[in-house]
């Protein structure tokens, strides 16, 4: 499956629990290797939920696993609706940042409650004491400032002139691991092409370069909501595609955009 391009491969282990004995580090690694294996940005494992319609957890390419995504989430939405439940519209799943809210549209659309953003550094982490609002970085010679958020998982946003500069092979590794983050992070590069339009480059957390990336089109909105740029809704355009975000201060974030189920088979481990 896959949100703007942003990879899956989704094992629903609803009904049977096959794999909880299994080192999902390794079978991620394996599962998304686009040569040895089927080729993902991550691996993502439906489970029964005692507190939510399922639980999903998300595997990072690297085997590192993350507290949510929001491409995924959209994906898994559309996926349990139309396997389990077609009349069930609203759903709530259990990630490891907590009850996440995608709602089912039409023409494989999902609108997803992301909840609050976190913003306080020791929560997202980042290891500073001030607000993490334009923090200057430095990375071989290049200084950045990054704004810090939590939409469960960390990033760091950088708001730039122009993508066009960006060398984002070369400065995403070394933000992703700076010691600022206890817990590494995704970095967002954004241009605001207006008030309600960003474009956007992505460079995940455990995944490297990837086509789209949900938590960080929300993170992007919140921060430029927080240092004044941006306006309620905002369009995020990504490489693979755009997704639309609203955040009102103090509320939910809400993202929408496509889920795209692309082929069903067997693994054989
Ligand atoms: N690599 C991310 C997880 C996937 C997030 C992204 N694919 C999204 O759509 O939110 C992390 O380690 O936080």
């Amino acid at each position: 499956m896959h949100g703007l391009g942003n990879d899956f491969v989704v094992i629903d282990e609803i009904k049977n629990q096959n794999l909880v004995n299994k080192n999902l580090s390794d079978l991620a690694k394996k599962i998304c290797d686009r040569r040895f294996g089927i080729g993902a940005d991550g691996l993502v494992l439906l489970l029964p939920s005692e507190k939510a319609d399922f639980k999903m957890r998300i595997i990072n390419s690297d085997g590192s696993e993350a507290e949510m995504c929001g491409n995924a989430i959209r994906c898994v939405a559309r996926y349990y609706v139309e396997k389990y439940n077609p009349a069930k519209k609203q759903l709530e799943v259990e990630t490891l940042a907590g009850i996440i809210k995608p709602e089912v549209l039409e023409n494989n659309m999902v609108r997803v409650d992301m909840g609050r953003p976190i913003l306080k550094p020791q929560e997202i982490p980042v290891a500073v004491e001030e607000e993490p609002v334009n923090i200057p970085l430095e990375v071989l010679g290049q200084k950045f400032y990054f704004t810090a958020v939590s939409m469960g998982n960390p990033h760091a946003v950088i708001f730039v002139d122009s993508l066009a500069k960006i060398e984002l092979e070369k400065y995403g590794p070394l933000i992703e691991t700076h010691p600022l983050f206890p817990r590494k992070t995704n970095v967002e590069f954004v241009e605001i092409l207006s008030p309600a339009k960003v474009k956007v480059f992505v460079w995940e957390r455990g995944a490297g370069a990837t086509l789209a990336c949900g938590t960080g089109a929300s993170a992007v909105v919140v921060a430029g909501r927080i240092l004044g740029h941006l306006q309620e809704d905002v369009e995020v355009v990504l490489p693979g595609g755009s997704l639309f975000i609203n955040w009102v201060f103090g509320e939910s974030v809400y993202m929408t955009g496509p889920a795209e189920i692309v082929f069903k088979g067997e693994y054989f481990l």
